[in-house]
């Protein structure tokens, strides 16, 4: 038998690039595994990988906690002292050491529990979904916001393992419709919600549909998330970039996006523009839009029959919130009462919640027709439903605990520390990255990045060409090599021809120390390629 060569692949799987999880990642993986190994740990610079590469709030070596609400972390510092065994007086440790019958059941029973609530870390309403007998065990002791709501959610889903409804259970769908009415002062149906295995699974979704055999364009932002050209590449869809505008800190101009449909019409393929994404607040340019942009690029919509694909994974990741508040295109389409169809996406990765492995988010569809929908009903079917623990994560995310709840003084507190590191870090390495020769950087108000722009030195550049390699990638895996800090270069996300840029994220704790290594190596690094700047 012939094996399977790659060959026989849909060749357009072969375009798709993912610089993500790309070349630096995986480079940073091999990095890891040699640290696990003292005989190769000893022959590197750094001690440890820093994952700067990906907005993965959770991820080991970054320092951000799961919200209470939905997981109870266990902290140490809040543990009771363990209950004692009604029959021998002991904490029910024998239990664990025994392996003969002979401890009591109360020893036994208690050492559960201590474990439970002592110990294990994942628990709380995600927890009581999974095991509802926890609720019995802790019920007098959780807050009973947290009890009540796992209650609710039980009532109506029952087993966690069972196959769900394929736009997501009824009641969270009502919910999200709530949380979007609340934010935007508008309406919203729960039938035109839609849940997902996070924003990408709904991304990719619309993207497929849209996609038609006849040549589509779909609009996307330069620089952008490369979800958007990886899954254009799969469906082979045809990318028009506009550009941002760095100079005006990463704006969106309707100018740059009515050249790219002239360019689109003169370049004669009969490329058909189909759908404009717009990402707000922006990754990886952390820009938010001002509501008169919005508002021209739905009329702009309008005038060109585009669906407007809006991207707000970020719409809670904003510093300045007060001078910068976020305001949903959903909300923009229904006070201009457009007819512009919209989609759009959330997630729970996102925001203070970072819940990225758990892959929950939505989309919501405005001024889709109903066949339309039906059309999107049928495809999310065919993959069943999306993760229950994720529906369940998309059910906190828009139903946080409200003031007066027991819930929410912990709550804010725990999401007022995120919010505020986050907006610590950024301002600092932006500072700080600024002060830099060779570097200018956007002080983004929003999204969980920062993305410098690089003047690199000639030397520079002429040893990545022999390298094969974009001058921003040397950049990053020099970096990589020299400080165990990954960050993604500015290729993976588009830029403009002969300009360099990388993506750092502001997830990583130990900002000072780790702004000084990134310091320490660019100044080093044009020292080595013949910058006297
Ligand atoms: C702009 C943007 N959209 C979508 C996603 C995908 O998020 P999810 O984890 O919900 O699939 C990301 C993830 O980083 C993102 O940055």
């Amino acid at each position: 038998m012939r094996p399977l060569a790659v060959a026989d692949l849909n060749p357009a799987v072969l375009n798709v690039q993912y610089a993500v999880r790309g070349e630096l990642a995986i480079k940073a993986d091999e990095l890891n595994e040699r640290l696990r190994s003292q005989e190769h740990r000893d022959k590197l610079p750094f001690s440890k990988v820093i994952s700067s590469n990906i907005g993965n709030p959770q991820q080991k070596g970054l320092d951000q906690p799961p919200i209470t609400f939905t997981r109870q972390t266990s902290n140490p510092a809040d543990r009771a002292s363990p209950a004692l065994c009604s029959q021998c007086h002991s904490d029910g440790s024998k239990a664990r050491d025994s392996v003969s019958y002979s401890i009591t059941e109360g020893c036994f029973t208690l050492y559960a529990r201590n474990m439970i609530e002592g110990l294990v870390v994942l628990t709380c309403v995600a927890a009581l979904m999974e095991y509802p007998p926890l609720i019995d065990i802790v019920k007098d002791k959780w807050p009973s916001d947290v009890i009540e709501r796992a209650q609710q959610l039980q009532a109506e889903i029952g087993s966690i393992g069972a196959y769900s409804h394929s736009k997501g259970i009824p009641l969270i769908r009502k919910h999200v419709a709530q949380f979007i009415e609340e934010r935007d002062g508008f309406p919203s149906d729960p039938e035109d919600i839609f849940l997902t295995a996070g924003a990408s699974a709904g991304v990719s979704l619309l993207l497929n549909v849209l996609i038609t055999p006849h040549k589509t364009g779909i609009l996307i932002p330069i620089p952008q998330y490369p979800l958007y050209t990886a899954t254009l590449a799969q469906y082979s869809g045809v990318p028009l970039p506009y550009h941002l505008s760095e100079t005006d800190g990463w704006s969106t101009s309707l100018e740059e996006i009515r050249a790219a449909l002239t360019k689109a019409e003169a370049d004669g393929t009969g490329v058909l523009p189909r759908a404009l994404v717009v990402i707000n607040p922006g990754n990886p340019t952390g820009a938010l839009l001002d509501e008169k942009t919005m508002e021209e690029l739905v009329w702009l919509c309008e005038e060109h029959s585009l669906v407007l694909l809006a991207d707000e994974v970020y719409q809670d990741n904003l510093h300045r919130r007060a001078a910068h508040p976020f305001h949903s295109f959903k909300q923009t389409v229904r006070r201009l009462r457009s007819p512009v169809p919209l989609i759009s996406f959330h997630s729970i990765s996102k925001g203070v919640f970072g819940e990225c492995g758990r892959r929950g988010g939505y989309f919501e569809c405005c001024n889709v027709a109903p066949d339309v929908r039906a059309l999107l009903y049928k495809m999310v079917s065919v993959g069943l439903c999306p993760p229950l623990s994720g529906q369940i994560g998309v059910d906190c995310l828009v139903r946080p605990p409200r003031a007066g709840e027991p819930s929410h003084a912990r709550w804010k507190a725990e999401t007022d520390a995120i919010h505020a590191a986050l907006a610590q870090r950024t301002a600092l390495m932006a500072a700080r990255l600024n002060a830099l020769p060779g570097v200018s950087c956007v002080d983004s108000p929003g999204a969980l990045y920062l993305y410098p722009k690089l003047e690199l030195p000639a030397g520079a550049v002429e040893a990545a060409r022999k390298a094969g390699k974009e001058a921003d990638t040397l950049y990053a895996l020099e970096l990589l090599e020299e400080t165990g800090i990954c960050v993604v270069p500015g290729s993976g996300f588009g830029q403009k021809e002969g300009e360099h840029h990388y993506r750092l994220t502001c997830l990583c704790p130990g900002v000072e120390e780790y702004v000084g290594m990134l310091e320490k190596f660019h100044v080093g690094f044009l020292k080595r390629y013949g910058s006297s700047a």
